[in-house]
């Protein structure tokens, strides 16, 4: 084993799987693919950096002990205080989902840093290069992680470019279903209230106009998703996260998910075709409840209104969910895919259009005194949501 990883970076930040023999109170249904991974860990070789050991580490730690409940380090014990950072931010984080994000990390690292360990071809493949997702696809299911937790998966302007550069993907692998999750307490908070900062020289004008190119190429590539796709709302959604809800085939959501598209609070309006979408999900008054008046639903209160397909106890919502997500994968995918174009393809001309006038009309919103308060309001820590 003479390409074994040299270890000698645990000094820095003890890796969790030095711990894994020592806590064995964590075995549950999915504690297999958590060894695993730990072992894949050991595969490794190259130092993913301190970064990715924090993140493995909290997750160790979230997945075998629960929420963070050491006392802060002091300011000066700089490594610990930086584990105890790491494990703290993941909050009360159930440990199933702990363990999920765990070897999903794993999984993804596992190919960009060359593991060592044989994976049959064709059968279990890692897609590389991407900053703010993870993306496996593995057993007939290319799944998109949203991979910000700290910033609860805002969805920035480089995050935008991947998950359309992802679907891209997806649409042609050998994958029958797609999946798109969030790492951490959150799904999503919607988009990244910082994309509105960085102004080109054409100013506010040229940036609006760009936002607004973005922002109908992305949701076009919902609109145009070929294969089944399936939203695991694994926390609160905000903004877009959840409008785009509307262009998904499934969608399941934790009960402590939330779903909020507090438009007006930011002077903004809908986007995502949820003017469309919901409208025929919800009907009229309901939409308007949440796209003008800013409602938040609950998990149960959105499956009421057929938004959600299904909501499930969060102790065990990766579990039932990935059980069935599994028994789909193993549909006859061709059959999939055209039973999807059947049942969408007479709308994609409409949504379309829907999508370039929300696009057009929040243009002109970003330029709003409304929304540029709104959002500086947010950024000098003045409003919340
Ligand atoms: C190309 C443009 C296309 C535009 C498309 C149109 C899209 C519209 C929308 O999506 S509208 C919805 C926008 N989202 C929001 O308004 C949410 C703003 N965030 C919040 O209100 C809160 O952060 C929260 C309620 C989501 C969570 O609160 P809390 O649990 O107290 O956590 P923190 O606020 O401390 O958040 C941690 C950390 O994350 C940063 N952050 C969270 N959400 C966003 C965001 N949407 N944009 C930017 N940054 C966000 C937050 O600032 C903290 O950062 P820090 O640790 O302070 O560096």
């Amino acid at each position: 084993m003479s390409d074994f990883p040299d270890f000698s970076y645990l000094q820095v930040i003890s890796f969790p799987v030095v711990q894994l023999h020592m806590n064995r109170a964590a075995m549950t249904a999915s504690q297999k693919d958590f060894e695993n991974a730990m072992n894949q860990v050991k595969l490794l070789k190259k130092d993913p950096g301190n970064e990715v050991k924090l993140k493995l580490y909290a997750l160790y730690k979230q997945a075998t002990e629960g929420p963070c409940n050491m006392p802060k380090p002091g300011v000066f014990d700089l490594i610990n205080k930086a584990k105890w950072d790491a494990w703290n931010t993941l909050g009360s984080l159930p440990k199933e989902t702990a363990r999920q994000n765990y070897v999903d990390l794993v999984s993804s690292l596992s190919s960009s840093l060359e593991s060592s360990s044989q994976v049959e071809p064709g059968t279990d493949r890692k897609s590389t290069g991407y900053e703010t997702l993870m993306v496996t696809s593995e057993g007939g299911i290319t799944k998109i992680t949203l991979n910000r937790p700290a910033k609860k998966n805002a969805i920035n302007v480089e995050m935008y470019h991947e998950i359309m550069r992802a679907l891209k993907a997806a649409s042609k692998d050998d994958s029958s279903i797609t999946v798109l999750t969030g790492n951490g307490d959150y799904y999503s908070s919607g988009n990244d209230l910082t994309n509105f900062t960085d102004i080109p020289p054409g100013g506010v004008e040229e940036k609006a106009k760009n936002s607004a190119i973005l922002l109908r190429e992305f949701v076009g590539c919902f609109i145009d998703f070929p294969k089944p796709l399936i939203a695991v709302v694994n926390g609160p959604a905000v903004g877009i996260s959840v409008t785009i809800l509307g262009l998904f085939d499934v969608v399941y959501a934790s009960d402590r998910a939330t779903f909020h598209t507090p438009f007006s609070h930011l002077g903004q309006s809908p986007e995502g075709c949820s003017s469309y979408t919901f409208l025929k999900i919800m009907g009229p008054a309901k939409a308007t409840e949440m796209l003008v008046f800013g409602k938040k639903l609950t998990a149960g209160e959105a499956c009421a209104q057929g938004l959600v397909t299904a909501v499930f106890p969060d102790s065990t919502f990766q579990k039932e969910v990935w059980t069935r997500l599994k028994a789909f994968a193993k549909l006859p995918p061709n059959a999939m895919r055209i039973s999807k174009e059947v049942i969408r393809n007479r709308e994609k001309e409409k949504l379309h259009a829907v999508n370039a006038e929300e696009c057009s009309v929040l243009q002109e919103r970003w330029l709003s005194d409304e929304c540029m308060n709104a959002v500086v309001n947010f950024l000098s820590r003045k409003s919340k949501l």
